[in-house]
């Protein structure tokens, strides 16, 4: 490199030859100084008040080391707020999730959010942040900076099913924000171990019930248009994600999307998802229904919906 400069410097006869690359820079400074002398005589200094580059908060490098993202800088509300054009405001901007997936391990969270996202209204974090468990030393700031970026009137969404049964996770999202909406997705606890009424009673000391929604692990797979059309109700979303969405496939033998977000193929969850389940001794599943039966009856009484697990 510094041979190299030493040589461009010689040919220039003692000054530095300016590189077509610099030269670009060059020119995109320039361009960008008289956008901002257009917007501060039109009384918007949009330059200080829209995405762009820069170092963000300092955990960053901790969190996603992947790809560097645009942070929004000083802006009062959302991409838009402003009056900006959108282009401008490099395509919204990254907001704190409304909704989360908070449980349950294995119920079907991961089939959940990626049908979810099929809906245009829908943006949501592929990894699991585990932000109110592992990570909440971390500050909202970094929790938000995984987020991705939405336009006016997109849901910010986000699963990390060990939220559930974390102690702590309850009183830390609502201290978020009270109004987060929380999705359980709950499956026949014979088959995945858990007691729900228990771990409930810590979330509803800080949220309605109305305020949490249950799915049915089950119906996910038997039904999955019928209950992604309950989660888009209480999302508040159109009804956009129907029948049509999904096939079953056989080798799989569970639903697929015929087409994934942002794809125009057909797609199944992996490998890790529909796995296998080992043959248990029939006496065995018996007293695990006995053992579980009083649970259940006390979660379909606290929810007001019975899941037919027994
Ligand atoms: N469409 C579709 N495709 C594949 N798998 C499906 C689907 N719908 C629900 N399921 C069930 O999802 C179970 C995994 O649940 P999670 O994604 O919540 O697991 S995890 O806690 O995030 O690891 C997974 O559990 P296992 O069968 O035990 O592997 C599946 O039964």
């Amino acid at each position: 490199g510094a041979e190299k400069r030493g040589r461009r410097r010689r040919r220039g006869g003692g000054r530095l030859s300016v590189s077509a690359a610099g030269r670009r820079r060059r020119d995109k400074r320039a361009g960008l100084g008289a956008l901002r002398i257009w917007l501060i005589k039109r009384g918007i200094d949009g330059i200080s008040c829209c995405p762009r580059l820069r170092p963000g908060p300092a955990l960053r490098s901790r969190a996603q080391p992947a790809a560097p993202s645009l942070s929004p800088v000083s802006c009062p509300g959302r991409a838009g707020d402003a009056g900006l054009p959108l282009f401008f405001n490099g395509s919204g901007s990254k907001q704190l999730p409304q909704a989360v997936i908070i449980g349950v391990k294995k119920g079907g969270t991961r089939a959940l959010l990626e049908f979810l996202r099929v809906h245009p209204d829908v943006r949501a974090v592929g990894a699991e942040p585990h932000f109110f468990d592992r990570n909440y030393e971390r500050g909202l700031a970094w929790y938000r900076d995984l987020m991705p970026r939405t336009l006016d009137g997109q849901i910010t969404m986000e699963k990390t099913p060990s939220y559930f049964v974390t102690k702590e996770a309850p009183a830390r999202i609502s201290a978020m924000s009270k109004g987060t909406k929380l999705i359980v997705v709950v499956r026949d606890p014979v088959t995945r171990i858990g007691i729900y009424a228990k771990h409930l009673e810590n979330w509803l000391l800080y949220f309605p019930i109305g305020q949490i929604l249950f799915v049915s692990g089950e119906r996910l797979i038997s039904d999955p248009a019928g209950e992604l059309g309950r989660v888009q109700d209480f999302l508040g979303l159109k009804r956009i994600i129907t029948d049509k969405h999904f096939y079953f496939n056989k080798t799989k033998g569970f639903p697929c999307l015929k087409k994934a977000e942002g794809s125009s193929k057909p797609h199944c969850l992996g490998k890790t998802k529909g796995r296998p389940h080992p043959e248990i001794d029939q006496e065995v599943v018996q007293r695990l229904r006995d053992f579980y039966r009083p649970f259940n009856m006390k979660f379909y009484q606290m929810t007001g919906h019975d899941f037919g697990w027994d």
